[in-house]
């Protein structure tokens, strides 16, 4: 494992009027970890993907991705400089096939959208290797608008991985599936995130996923990280114990029971 961070977030703040929703969160990510962003509805998640991924700017902070500050760039530059994304809901073009959709991605990172139709035919070999790496090689030809929404879901973490991305940003890619395929969907990406040592910074609402796959964990409650560390720590900390219980969210008995879904 290299010992240069993939992504550096220092002292990252927002507030929507009067709401604080991130406040002063530092954190850094390195290739091959699977990094877990948690916490209460309302935390500031979603809001600090956005803010390392473009989608909105901070009030306040910085953040560094391969060791270049980001500041001002779009989301599209960002994606460019090698960082993959999945969203809660999936994003696929669903009149197209399987392969299709992959192929536009490789076609849009050389070409731009306008010339995706004639451009996405080049890179057949480029999708079809993508879809064997996450086991969808026999669904290539189907048209999405058939799949099953597991099978959408995996076939947006194989776009997420055609620029060949050493990042990916992850805000609930299990959400809607099955708890089966979210353990299975988590999986594949800790496997993929290993052996291409992309590092993955992921928020999760199901404690059974983040406690199986997450290197290290980060609570965040009312825009403030209140722990960070490796899964067993976290999972005893006091003051995590008490935001989670103060919710109702008693996930340690939960786990306890075979049942640690919890929201
Ligand atoms: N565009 C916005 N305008 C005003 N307030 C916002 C906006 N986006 C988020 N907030 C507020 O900021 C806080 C953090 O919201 P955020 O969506 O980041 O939390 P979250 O942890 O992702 O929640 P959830 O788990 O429900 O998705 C909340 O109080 C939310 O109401």
């Amino acid at each position: 494992m290299s010992n240069a961070p993939l992504l550096e977030v220092e002292n990252l703040s927002k507030s929507y009027g009067g709401v604080q929703a991130v406040s002063g969160v530092t954190f850094s990510l390195m290739p091959g970890e699977m990094l877990a962003l948690i916490g209460p509805n309302g935390a500031g998640k979603s809001t600090c993907f956005n803010m390392v991924g473009g989608q909105i700017p901070s009030n306040e902070g910085r953040v560094r991705i391969f060791g270049r500050d980001v500041a001002g760039l779009s989301p599209r530059q960002i994606w460019r400089l090698g960082v993959g994304r999945t969203f809660q809901v999936a994003q696929v073009f669903k009149s197209m096939t399987v392969r299709e959709n992959v192929e536009a991605v490789f076609a849009s990172h050389q070409a731009g959208w306008g010339l995706l139709a004639r451009a996405g035919k080049a890179h057949r070999a480029e999708a079809e290797a993508v879809l064997d790496l996450i086991g969808m090689a026999d669904f290539a030809d189907r048209p999405c608008a058939d799949m099953a929404y597991g099978d959408v879901k995996r076939l947006e973490l194989a776009m997420a991985l055609a620029n060949d991305p050493k990042l990916l940003l992850m805000d609930e890619p299990a959400a809607g599936m099955a708890p089966m395929e979210r353990i299975e969907l988590m999986a594949l990406t800790a496997r993929i995130a290993k052996e291409r040592q992309i590092g993955v910074l992921f928020t999760e609402h199901d404690m059974d996923v983040v406690f199986a796959h997450a290197d290290r964990i980060m609570v965040l409650n009312r825009g403030q990280l209140i722990a960070e560390g490796e899964p067993e720590a976290v999972r005893n900390d006091p003051q995590v114990r008490a935001v989670y219980l103060g919710e109702g969210l008693v996930y340690d008995q939960a786990a306890a029971a075979g049942k640690a879904s919890v929201r």
